[in-house]
């Protein structure tokens, strides 16, 4: 193991210095060892890392903006930063002309409220539409989300069962089509599996049946292309504290084409996306255009750090940001075929590059016990029940290096709970039984 493993190390190192975005790891804060060892940060696809410069952005906010400048800011930039950094955003990142994107609200509440606003508007055209179409595999919020915008509007949930090994494919969707259908709603890159649903064909399926399509681009945005407007998408949300690196609790984006802002209404009337605010009259009244999409306060802590990542994905080029997440992937792909699918570790992502996000999951019984052990050395990907360990590549921030210490470690750690014998609770259940032995609780 030791030899295969060494020449892995010699490839990543290859692939470290032929990489033509390499340069973008320096813009990263270095972490700060004294409150624990990062050995290896492969979960930037849960929290992206930190820029330097946000750092600085956020110091000068509060000095500047928040500590001078004081109320006069919300007047000189903060009202509308909800509106300018959605613009950058959808320009650069989502493939959005601008005036149809916004930032605010937690993902969860961006889902809701537009969510909502297409399923309403879907059966206020055809009283007929009242399904909502959700998958199995999709992220809770999504599924639970989903679950209540039905039962509030008393529609019916409609639900896709896909492989929870890939995800949903245009049949499985085109099969559950028809006149009743109001929304779909869809990951874009499905959380467990990294399944990159092809997004222009099952976009353009819900068309056909006359629906609406939702897509959740929490584990896209900033790692794979995304066209919504040459797509034609409806609606779209997603996370900025991922692959965009806004940091914890840093809030959503939403997108609403421009064709529905005037028919769709969203559910949360607050006094922020109220046409004028600051008349703060009887009734409420939709601003028009994509304001009307914000609710309360525009979180603008939350917000300094998003534009200086998505500078620095212009300057990389989505294309070649796509282009080294698909060699990360790929390398972790390889040394999986060759170190860990002997030791009883099963590939739970796709294999195939035009179906396939920016992360790796693996499954094997012994994860579970495994994690912490990684984690307190500072290798740090992370576990999602019942037995898997995802391996999230931030093209932007994460080298080949990383990847290589870090599945040696997770090599090594199963090789010695492999030759510990039959002792441990996990063994005997792997591939052999599709993963159903119970794993033990830590
Ligand atoms: C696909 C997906 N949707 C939604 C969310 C939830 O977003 P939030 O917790 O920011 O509301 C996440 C991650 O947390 C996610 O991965
Ligand atoms: N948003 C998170 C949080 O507040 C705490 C811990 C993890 C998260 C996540 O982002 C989970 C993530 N969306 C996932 O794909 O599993």
């Amino acid at each position: 193991m030791e030899a295969a493993a060494a020449e892995f190390g010699v490839r990543a190192d290859q692939l470290d210095a032929a990489d033509p975005i390499g340069w973008c790891r320096n813009e990263f804060l270095a972490p700060d060892e004294r409150h624990g060892a990062v050995t290896a940060y492969l979960d930037g696809n849960s929290l992206g890392r930190p820029l330097k410069s946000t750092a600085t952005r956020v110091d000068e906010l509060i000095r500047v903006g928040w500590g001078t400048r004081l109320i006069r800011s919300w007047d000189e930039s903060w009202m509308q930063l909800p509106e300018s950094l959605g613009d950058e955003l959808g320009r650069v990142v989502l493939g959005a002309a601008a005036g149809q994107t916004v930032v605010g609200d937690s993902t969860t509440v961006m889902l809701y409220k537009l969510l909502y606003a297409a399923a309403s508007a879907a059966r206020q055209r055809d009283s007929q539409r009242t399904e909502i179409v959700v998958d199995t595999e999709n992220f809770p919020t999504d599924r639970y989300v989903a679950a209540g915008v039905a039962e509030q509007l008393g529609m019916r949930l409609v639900w896709l069962r896909p492989d929870a090994a890939a995800g949903v494919t245009v049949e499985q969707v085109a099969a559950v089509l028809g006149e009743r259908t109001a929304v779909v709603l869809l990951s874009h890159v499905a959380y467990k599996s990294a399944w990159l649903a092809d997004l222009p064909a099952i976009t353009a399926a819900v068309h056909r049946a006359g629906a609406l399509v939702l897509w959740d681009l929490c584990h896209s945005a900033g790692a794979v292309p995304i066209d919504l407007d040459a797509n034609d998408v409806d609606v779209a949300v997603g996370c900025s504290y991922k692959f965009l690196n806004g940091g914890p609790g840093a809030p959503a984006f939403g997108y609403v084409a421009r064709r529905h802002q005037d028919t769709f209404r969203q559910p949360i009337h607050g006094w922020m996306g109220n046409a004028d605010p600051f008349v703060m009259g009887p009734e409420y009244r939709a601003a028009p255009g994509i304001r009307g999409f914000i609710s309360g306060t525009p979180p603008i802590l939350g917000m300094a750090g998003i534009g200086d990542t998505v500078a620095l994905i212009e300057r990389a080029g989505l294309a070649q940001i796509r282009a080294k997440s698909l060699r990360l992937t790929q390398f972790v792909l390889d040394w999986a075929g060759a170190l860990l699918e002997p030791l009883g570790v099963r590939v739970l992502s796709p294999t195939d590059d035009e179906r396939r996000g920016s992360h790796v999951t693996f499954g094997h019984p012994g994860f579970r016990e495994l994690i912490g052990r990684l984690w307190a050395d500072g290798v740090i990907p992370d576990f999602r029940e019942p037995d898997g360990i995802r391996i999230g590549l931030a093209p932007l921030s994460t080298s080949f290096r990383e990847v290589a210490t870090a599945l040696r470690r997770l090599t090594l750690e199963l090789t010695a709970l492999d030759s510990a014998g039959t002792g441990h609770p996990w063994r005997g259940a792997s591939a052999a039984d599709g993963g159903q032995t119970p794993t033990p609780t830590p």
